[in-house]
Parts: C-alpha cells; sequence; structure tokens
C-alpha cells in the first residue's frame, strides 16, 4: 500500500503538514489534539491566523477613520468575540443575544450596529439601553424603534438600511441586496423616512448602510454600491440631516474555499477599490466582515467511522456531519478536505457523516489518501457559519471548540452532552 501524506492543498500558515505528514495548526499536531480529547468531532482555531485577518482590515483602512465591525453571526465564540475586542473591534448584530455576547465580550457600543430585519420590541428595548447603532430596516422597525426610545427615554442612534439593488453574483441564499431581496428599504421610500426621523426626537439619524450578500468575489461590486451609496448621502444631507457621521458598506468579502490559489481579493483590495468614494462621504466608515475576519481561522475535524464502496463509489463515513456543518447541504458549498495524517492510496471518495439524511456530506468526489478507521479528516476554512448552524439532529451534541495558541491549546468551548440535552425538560 502507498502511504501519502495528507493533500493539504496550497498549506497556508498557520495550517500545515509537517515532515512526517501530520497535519499542524500553528505549532501543534492536529492529531495530538484528536487523540487527547475524549469527544469528537470539533472545531479547531488558530489565534494567530484570526489576529492576521483583524489586521489585515486595519491596515486596509489606515488613513480612513474607520470602525471595524465584526458580523458576530458568523462565529459567535465569546473567546473569539473577545480576542477581537481587545484588538480593538467593534460588532455587528443580528439579535438580541447576539448583543448580549458583544456586551459580555466588554465591546465598545459605539463601534457596535444592531441590524435585521425583524427585531423584536424587547431586543430593541435592551439596544436602546445599551447605545449601540441601530439600523432602521422598514416602516415596522422604525415605529418599534421610536417606541423602543420613548420607553427607554432615551435617543436612538440609527442609520437607514438601504437596499442598493447591486448584484453580488453569489448564491441566491447568500443574496441581500437585490430588489427582491427582505432587507433594507428601497429608494422610493426615502423619502418618507426622512420625514418621519424628522418628526421624531428621539430619533438621531447618523448614517447609511448597505450590505450586497457573502461570498463575493468582485471588489467592483462594492464600488458600485459606494456610489450609489454616495447619491443617498447627498440627497439625505439636501434635507437638511447634518447629523451623518457613518457610511456602512457592509461585509460580505468571499474567502479562498477551492484553495487552488484563485485570487481572493484581500480587505485591501475591497478598501483601495473604493478609497475614493469612501473618501468623498467624508465619513466614519463602518465594514462588518464576518466570513473574511473567521473563515480561514479553523478546521473541522472529526474520525473516520469507516470507508465503503458501494456500486461504483467510494464513500468515507465520518463522525462529523450536516448537524456540525451544514454548508455542504445548505449550499451545495465547497470546503477542501484533508486527512490530519498520512493515509493510504489515492482514490476518489463521497465523505458522508452518519445522519439519516441523504444531504448528509461533507464533499463528493475529492481524491484524497485512503484513510483506515479512526483516521483524522479535517474540513478547512470551517471558522465562519458553520459551528453556529450547527443542530441536535439525531441527537447529535454540538462539539467542542478549541483554541490553538502558538505551542498551546485549549478548549474554548466544551462539546454539548446529551445530559445538556435532556436539561431543557420540564421533568
Ligand atoms: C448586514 C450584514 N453585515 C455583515 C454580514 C457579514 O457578511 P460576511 O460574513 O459575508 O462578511 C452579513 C451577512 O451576510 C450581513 O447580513
Ligand atoms: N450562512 C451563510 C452566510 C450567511 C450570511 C449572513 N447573511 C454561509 O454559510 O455561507
Amino acid at each position: 500500500m502507498v502511504v501519502a501524506a495528507p493533500a493539504v492543498r496550497n498549506p497556508t500558515p498557520p495550517f500545515s503538514t509537517d515532515e512526517d505528514g501530520y497535519m499542524t495548526c500553528e505549532n501543534v499536531r492536529i492529531r495530538d489534539i484528536q487523540n487527547d480529547m475524549d469527544t469528537s468531532p470539533m472545531y479547531i482555531y488558530s489565534k494567530e491566523q484570526l489576529v492576521n485577518n483583524y489586521k489585515a482590515y486595519e491596515e486596509a483602512l489606515k488613513g480612513l477613520p474607520s470602525i471595524i465591525g465584526y458580523a458576530i453571526k458568523a462565529n459567535n465564540n465569546l473567546r473569539i468575540v473577545e480576542i477581537l475586542k481587545d484588538l480593538g473591534s467593534g460588532a455587528v448584530l443580528v439579535s438580541g443575544n447576539e448583543l448580549r455576547v458583544a456586551v459580555k465580550a466588554g465591546m465598545d457600543m459605539t463601534k457596535t450596529v444592531f441590524n435585521g430585519n425583524g427585531k423584536t420590541y424587547q431586543e430593541l428595548l435592551y439596544a436602546v439601553k445599551c447605545g449601540c447603532l441601530i439600523n432602521i430596516d422598514s416602516e415596522f422597525d422604525l415605529e418599534h424603534i421610536v417606541d423602543a426610545a420613548k420607553e427607554v427615554k432615551k435617543t436612538a442612534n440609527v442609520l437607514i438600511r438601504i437596499n442598493p439593488n447591486v448584484d453580488p453574483e453569489v448564491h441566491p441564499y447568500v443574496s441581500t441586496g437585490l430588489a427582491g431581496s427582505k432587507f433594507g428599504i428601497r429608494n422610493s421610500h426615502l423619502k418618507w423616512f426622512l420625514e418621519r426621523i424628522k418628526e421624531e426626537d428621539v430619533l438621531s439619524l447618523v448614517g447609511v448602510h448597505c450590505h450586497l450578500g457573502s461570498t463575493i468575489k468582485k471588489v467592483d461590486i462594492f464600488k458600485d454600491a459606494a456610489e450609489i451609496m454616495l447619491g443617498f448621502i447627498n440627497d439625505i444631507r439636501s434635507e437638511g440631516f447634518d447629523t451623518l457621521k457613518y457610511l456602512n458598506i457592509g461585509g460580505g468579502l468571499g474567502i479562498d474555499y477551492e484553495r487552488i490559489g484563485e485570487h481572493i481579493p484581500r480587505p485591501i483590495d475591497l478598501i483601495n477599490t473604493i478609497r475614493p468614494q469612501l473618501t468623498e462621504a467624508g465619513l466614519t466608515i463602518i465594514v462588518e466582515p464576518g466570513r473574511s475576519m473567521v473563515g480561514n481561522i479553523a478546521v473541522f475535524v472529526s474520525e473516520v467511522i469507516g470507508v465503503k464502496t458501494s456500486g461504483s463509489k467510494n464513500f468515507i463515513v465520518t463522525d462529523g456531519s450536516m448537524a456540525e456543518l451544514i454548508r455542504p447541504s445548505l449550499y451545495d458549498a465547497y470546503q477542501f478536505i484533508c486527512l490530519t495524517q498520512p493515509g493510504g492510496s489515492i482514490e476518489t471518495f463521497d465523505i458522508v457523516g452518519p445522519v439519516c439524511e441523504s444531504a448528509d456530506f461533507l464533499g463528493k468526489n475529492r481524491t484524497m489518501p485512503t484513510p483506515v478507521e479512526g483516521s483524522g479528516l479535517a474540513v478547512m476554512d470551517a471558522g465562519a457559519y458553520c459551528y453556529v448552524m450547527a443542530s441536535n439532529y439525531n441527537m447529535k451534541p454540538r462539539p467542542a471548540e478549541i483554541l490553538v495558541d502558538g505551542d498551546e491549546w485549549r478548549i474554548i468551548r466544551r462539546a454539548e452532552t446529551f445530559d445538556d440535552m435532556m436539561s431543557l425538560y420540564d421533568r
């Protein structure tokens, strides 16, 4: 049998392969973590990559007054959010509980934006009390914010989320800035919103916001949106609003899931493309990166239960599944998969989990070394929209999350247990 190293395609530190063919995260062998852990599967994060990603945004925004508002929805692990807060990040939230995470992490509320098309009244009361920025998404949302601000007896600093009708050229499920989207207000209604805001002393209009979608690979799309937003800023100013402070251009930058060396724009490419518009706006720029901040900081690591051939197809069956990582099943999303240790001959496999659904796959038609039972398998770029979308389907507990920092690693959130799931019953 041929013994091959794990196929980490385009290994980019901190994830790499050592001379013995074991996958590493920073200075730690992933297999060693797997051997020491009582539970599998798990998420393993690199602190170094997280810090580098934040610094890439910081560097890109140099010279522009700006706020980096990390989109907590991408990964809400408190320890990850705390690291970002310590680096100077603010946050973007879509629920009261995400706001609670930001508060727990000690985030600066003046750098925090509460966004969303369905904020409840209770959530708005909490947001006004916290003093974060709040996006207006619709007529009813505006009325709810007014009521909440009056009840709390505090001014709400609001931004209007505008739907610029720009096509981000991404999967329809992650496209948000097109005319048919449920998010934001349309151009034709802007006047009504401005009139209504003028009538209410409890509202201070401090900015405008747009967000086009996620996994965007063409930065010119942001340029179109920035131009449109400049138009809105001028319209708003000409209506007598002199309180505008922020232009929020949202998040949405894609990452290199394929790992084939394709040029995916970096934060600097994004900001440089729209720098003239940002400068012309003369406002503090808010960016809301989720995926491009945390996507490549993690691998989802599982263990092989067995390998089988059915008809002409080979399957690797692992203890990781769509319950812990649903992106491939939900969007047909591609994430690179490799072994965390040396394997055998190179074959083509579908990589599937134990969940009772044919949609339960992590990857299809993957050519890679043949594992043995117990081999470790890593799905790369699993830091964004992976753990956060995990479920208990088939009574699978949510996995542990581990943070690697140089030579050290620690569990930053333990795995759920059967008892955790049982603890929610009335008796
Ligand atoms: C309003 C808003 N801001 C920021 C984000 C983060 O997007 P991404 O993870 O693509 O950077 C999202 C998610 O798409 C969003 O809806
Ligand atoms: N859940 C999506 C991203 C949603 C972006 C939030 N609006 C994904 O995994 O790619």
